[in-house]
């Protein structure tokens, strides 16, 4: 089966003030020059999306949202819709990320919900699951990560595009990673969940890894089976690392 190209998605989770455009200006003069066949994204911060907008404008970087509610609209102080994301810019949007499932109590369901909403206006989800260091320790990371994949995609993703990202929570922003047939191993279940809960058409959908990708890792971790992207955190804030993960890809 054939698989999509790389997707390669910069989160700059909450950091970036209109200053820091400069880093994604850096990063489309340079991305001119690359020939690497993939997809590449940035997600800001919900004030920078409009702003970003119009700095990618006409390029090949789409642009992304970091999160959106699951209602279209109301009394939800201090929540971005995905319709207004898609009003500011935004293609795609990362959900269930582990920060928000952990720090924001997130379950399953709630990412489900957000997912229909996503796709509702025609945004592309990246849905996030990961194991804790203790359900690893413990031999869980498959069955937990398995679950949240089954528990998390939304009917109507059989016939959207899509994607899910591995994230191991003790390898976010640790410099930590698991080993590659570790990565191997949880992506095959990743895969399979999927397909349990969507059918065959989940087979298309690329499977992305994030936790801590650096530019001295990103080849080797790209270069393994079923990995179909990155989700890049600390390292998409500065161009030229995020520009040496996309040469990578
Ligand atoms: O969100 C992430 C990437 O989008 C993930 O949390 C990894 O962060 P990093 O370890 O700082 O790359």
């Amino acid at each position: 089966m054939k698989q999509s190209v790389k997707l390669i998605v910069g989160n700059w989770k909450m950091h970036g003030v209109a200053a820091d455009l400069v880093e994604a200006r850096a990063l489309i003069e340079s991305v001119h020059d690359v020939r690497a066949d993939c997809r590449i994204a940035l997600c800001p911060p919900a004030t920078l999306t409009d702003r970003m907008r119009q700095v990618l404008a006409g390029g090949r970087i789409e642009l992304g949202g970091q999160d959106c509610h699951q209602a279209p609209s109301g009394a939800c102080t201090g929540s971005v819709s995905a319709e207004m994301l898609v009003d500011a810019g935004a293609t795609l949007v990362i959900l269930g990320h582990s920060e928000r499932r952990g720090a924001f109590g997130e379950t399953n369901e709630e990412v489900s919900a957000k997912v229909e909403a996503a796709i509702a206006v025609g945004l592309e989800p990246i849905v996030c699951v990961g194991e804790t260091l203790e359900q690893r320790e413990a031999g869980q990371a498959a069955a937990i990560v398995s679950a949240q994949v089954e528990g998390s995609l939304a009917d109507g993703l059989s016939e959207r595009p899509f994607a899910v990202a591995y994230e191991p929570v003790w390898a976010i922003g640790t410099g930590l990673t698991p080993s590659l047939e570790q990565i191997a191993e949880v992506h095959a279940a990743v895969r399979s969940a999927m397909i349990r809960r969507l059918g065959q058409a989940a087979r298309r959908a690329p499977i992305l890894y994030g936790g801590s990708v650096k530019p001295d890792n990103a080849a080797e971790i790209l270069g393994v089976s079923e990995v179909g992207g990155a989700l890049v955190g600390g390292a998409s804030l500065k161009a030229e690392d995020f520009l040496k993960i996309i040469r990578a890809a």
